[in-house]
């Protein structure tokens, strides 16, 4: 028999997934926006003496079912989801030990998650979901928030007159989970008694004035401080300039941090304290041969499998997810998307596809699944284009500086910049390529936070587990099939056979057609053998502009086939390869640009 099983639901944005990772012990995204969780995630949860099921649904205004999360949240509410439809990427998933069959009936109870904040719209969900008739507790989230602002709300008032039990919580501060679990342990066993009929359809009116009658307060300065910079930073004056400024010095912190990262503390230690060790033990143990070249030789997993992914890649993962987590929580994020609305509509997008693209900057699969929260199919569908095309991966970034930083600043300048037109031109071209109504910006604000340190640790230390096992290893293992083709001659073979396309194409020595074999499994691995041959800065550049539009790694193109199309996936394939060979060719071609390169 199936376990029994809890939904977390709510609206957007008011903790569900705080008190999922809580409850259950995993990590799944959580973020100041709305549409963090896109599909839901299942984890097993001791609720005092009972183990359960609980499900975090992704965030829903309605139950109207007008897109896939709502769908998503209603199929689950009558029990009727269809398995196979849970996270499984490998790289950036979230995580999940539910097998997805155990959810195939209806849920033993609900919680009910609403914002003390916001009220009035979490109660009309409330609403909705009582109407359902399932056992429900409703988790009272944030309310340090609310108290912050002076907002008091009689909770025990609003229990009574809805019949539903409710608990004050403050998740991120870890207040209220037992009182929680108490409720939903007595729900697992009592029959449902709602106090109001919720099947009519009047909940708009009655969410209204319940929430008046319960909520006490006025506005405390502090938070109208707030509420006042939350404002200014909409507005074209002085919103876009201070965009800017918070854009550069994301930018600059990013680079700087996860520079200073890679010179003062991780390329000493592994290149001069660790590897020399290996190789010593090595090559105590292993004779001389093919064996020991595989291990510590030119492209030994052991030296440039711990080299490349830790002294080199992994400062940039580590300062890109600690600035992306602080622009995460701050609720800054929508606002840039607001801002920037009027000129992302010029190629077909709206404000709101401004987090999928920036997530793409880390890895393009959080990317493309962040898509989903996006109003339309057309919308989608450029977004991961734009993705898969123009935004290098952070692993990319890593090593495109790794590369080029130290030879000229202005290489790296232009494959920014030549990243950032295929973007604009990919988005264009889409644009007018796909038919589809242009869609309407309806974009929820969340409230403007100061981000809290702890989480901010939390997160950095998820993303550094996550990059270790799903970023880490896989470059290892695919530096040690490079090695063993390396040294069978297989490599040298497939040179051959490319070299017309390599040496005569892109004017790249004949070793050059190492990183194009190995690009396909990971992104970052189409750049770095480059930093291990002897290139003039123009050849560098034609190698850094191929890895940046070549086949976006394995693991995306499953997941292009999986949300999209097998065609889909197919034609990025081809778009982006033809793409890459193409321009890389004529800029082989361009000498000039050495001359401008110093
Ligand atoms: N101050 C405060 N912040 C909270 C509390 N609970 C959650 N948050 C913050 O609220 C934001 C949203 O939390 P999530 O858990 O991602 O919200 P969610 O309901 O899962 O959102 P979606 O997945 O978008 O539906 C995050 O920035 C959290 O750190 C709380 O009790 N107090
Ligand atoms: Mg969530």
């Amino acid at each position: 028999m199936s376990k029994a099983h809890v939904l977390l639901m709510g609206p957007p944005n008011v903790g569900k997934s705080v008190i999922f990772n809580h409850l259950t012990g995993l990590s799944v995204s959580c973020a100041n926006y709305a549409g963090t969780t896109v599909e839901f995630v299942a984890g097993k949860a001791g609720i005092n003496d009972r183990d359960v099921v609980l499900v975090d649904v992704p965030g829903t205004y309605t139950l109207n079912a007008t897109n896939q999360a709502e769908q998503v949240a209603v199929d689950m509410l009558r029990g009727q989801h269809k398995p196979g439809t849970q996270s499984t990427c490998s790289h950036c998933r979230e995580e999940s030990d539910v097998c997805a069959e155990d959810l195939g009936s209806a849920p033993s109870a609900v919680i009910c998650v609403v914002d003390a904040n916001n009220l009035e719209s979490s109660l009309y969900l409330l609403f909705q979901v009582l109407s359902f008739g399932l056992p429900t507790v409703v988790a009272l989230n944030r309310v340090d928030l609310a108290r912050d602002k002076n907002i008091h709300i009689d909770w025990e008032g609003l229990s009574r007159r809805l019949g539903v039990p409710i608990v004050p919580m403050v998740a991120v501060e870890k207040q209220g989970f037992q009182e929680l679990k108490n409720e939903i342990r007595n729900s697992l066993d009592r029959p449902f008694e709602p106090r109001l009929d919720w099947s009519q359809d009047k909940h708009w009116s009655i969410a209204e004035k319940l929430s008046r009658e319960v909520t006490t307060g006025r506005p405390s300065q502090n938070s109208s401080r707030r509420r006042r910079w939350g404002e200014k930073l909409v507005q074209p004056w002085p919103g876009l300039p201070l965009a800017i400024i918070i854009l550069a010095i994301a930018f600059a912190l990013i680079i700087g941090i996860g520079m200073q990262l890679r010179q003062l503390i991780l390329l000493p230690f592994f290149r001069d304290l660790v590897i020399p060790q290996i190789v010593a033990v090595v090559q105590a143990f292993v004779p001389p041969g093919t064996i020991q070249n595989i291990m510590v030789g030119e492209y030994g997993f052991l030296v440039k499998g711990i080299e490349w992914p830790f002294a080199l890649v992994m400062p940039y993962v580590l300062s890109f997810y600690g600035v992306m987590a602080a622009l995460e929580d701050s609720g800054y994020l929508p606002r840039l998307g607001v801002l920037l609305d009027g000129l992302l509509n010029r190629i077909g997008l709206q404000g709101s596809s401004i987090i999928p693209l920036l997530l793409g900057y880390g890895c393009g699969i959080p990317g493309i699944l962040a898509t989903r929260a996006l109003a339309t199919g057309k919308e989608r569908l450029i977004i991961a284009t734009m993705i898969c095309m123009a935004v290098p991966c952070i692993s990319q970034t890593g090593a495109f500086i790794a590369m080029l930083a130290e030879r000229s600043v202005s290489v790296v300048v232009a494959v920014f910049g030549l990243s950032f037109l295929a973007l604009i031109l990919a988005g264009l071209i889409m644009d007018k390529a796909l038919k589809g109504p242009r869609p309407l910006t309806i974009m929820e604000i969340p409230e403007l936070l100061p981000p809290r340190r702890d989480v901010l640790a939390k997160k950095i230390w998820i993303r550094f587990k996550r990059y270790v096992t799903d970023g880490a290893l896989p470059m290892v293992v695919a530096v040690g099939i490079a090695s063993v083709l390396y040294e069978t001659g297989i490599m040298a073979a497939a040179g051959r056979f490319m070299s017309p396309l390599v040496e005569h194409w892109l004017l790249l020595p004949q070793e050059a057609s190492v990183p194009l074999i190995l690009g396909i499994m990971r992104r970052e691995l189409a750049v770095l053998p480059l930093i291990e041959m002897d290139l003039t800065t123009l050849q560098l550049f034609v190698g850094a502009t191929v890895g940046l539009f070549y086949v976006p790694c394995i693991a995306i193109v499953a997941i292009l086939a999986r949300e999209f199309s097998i065609k889909t996936a197919f034609f990025m394939l081809i778009a982006t390869s033809a793409t890459a060979f193409i321009v890389g060719g004529i800029f082989a071609r361009m000498e000039f640009l050495a001359w401008i390169f110093g």
